[in-house]
């Protein structure tokens, strides 16, 4: 596998634009865009509850965006999963979601099911049908099981692999509808530093067959070495996009992650009044009660300042 960053190219594959999302009064995701180029591998950060996963179900269907538009390589993408996946983009969700009771090979074959004339009952149940087009696919689910190095467990129960192969095998079936794009929702989340490596070495290949991949994580090293692009979501707006180098010192991303407010960050205007209540609510017994000075201060002889009164 290579591991060098190809540059990308002006070729646009995914191009959502201002996309939001609004549960009831809650607005999780607050007319973002973004886009994905051809060759590229990009990530989305954002401390927890920052809407990155609600983004991720607003590009592959799950979610109809309040506002907004997704379109795949120049086509705006109906609201349905598996025309999403028909289309060309194909994810993996932060909990592993395997059929646990079928085999690694099986698992990849249900992947296929959209690049079958078989529907996705028929690869489930394993119908007549399925079974002669799973004879075409078979080549096809070997070859990715070889990609990502588990062909030699291909009968193997899906629930009897170990940790890292399970989320390998997940990639796995996403890749088994031929994607043009990826999407990974924290594909590296409890694995240990040898298991990340490992699969940060796929997704550059991945990359390197030509898919493009837009990926979710929290593991800001693997980010950073990975994405040629980096785009960090706070309280549901597009805080900063740009080079690993750019975002990773932007003060605001930084002060984001460490729950400090900052100028101009989304919500800090309603912090900023919370706060501003909160203060005059606890002033106001000390108002109402005269202070007990220390024993040695100087007993108090003025009215407090403006700025005393603020505080
Ligand atoms: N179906 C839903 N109904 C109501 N609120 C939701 C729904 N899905 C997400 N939210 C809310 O939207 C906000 C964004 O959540 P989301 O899961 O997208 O964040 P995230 O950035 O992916 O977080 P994490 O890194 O913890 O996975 C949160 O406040 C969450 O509670």
């Amino acid at each position: 596998m290579t591991t060098t960053k190809t540059a990308t190219t002006a070729t646009t594959v995914l191009d959502a634009s201002g996309v939001t999302m609004r549960f009831g009064g809650l607005t999780a995701v607050r007319g973002v865009d973004l886009t994905v180029n051809a060759g590229e591998i990009v990530g989305l950060i954002g401390p927890n509850g920052a809407g990155k996963t609600t983004f991720f179900n607003c590009l592959t269907g799950l979610y109809v965006p309040t506002e907004g538009k997704v379109s795949y390589k120049g086509t705006v993408l109906p609201p349905k999963p598996h025309l999403v996946t028909k289309a060309g983009i194909a994810r993996t969700f932060q909990n592993i979601r395997l059929f646990a009771n079928m085999t690694v090979l099986e698992n990849v074959l249900v992947g296929r099911h959209t690049r079958t004339k078989e529907g996705l009952w028929s690869a489930l149940l394993r119908l007549p049908g399925y079974t002669k087009a799973e004879n075409g696919s078979r080549e096809r689910a070997m070859e990715l099981l070889e990609f990502i190095g588990l062909q030699d467990k291909a009968d193997h129960l899906a629930r009897n692999l170990p940790y890292g192969d399970q989320r390998k095998l997940e990639i796995a079936r996403a890749l088994a509808s031929d994607p043009g794009l990826l999407l990974l929702d924290e594909p590296t989340a409890g694995m240990n530093p040898q298991e990340t490596r490992v699969t940060e070495e796929l997704i550059f290949a991945i990359r390197d067959q030509g898919i493009a991949v837009l990926v979710i994580e929290h593991d800001m090293r693997f980010i950073f070495n990975l994405c040629d692009r980096v785009a960090c979501l706070v309280q549901g707006e597009k805080l900063v996009e740009g080079t690993a180098s750019v975002v990773q010192s932007d003060e605001r991303v930084i002060a984001a992650y460490l729950g400090t407010p900052f100028e101009g960050a989304p919500g800090a205007e309603e912090v900023a009044e919370v706060e501003a209540a909160e203060a005059e609510a606890a002033a106001a017994p000390e108002a109402a009660t005269p202070a007990t000075p220390a024993e040695d201060a100087p007993a108090a002889t003025t009215a407090p300042t403006e700025e005393e009164d603020n505080r």
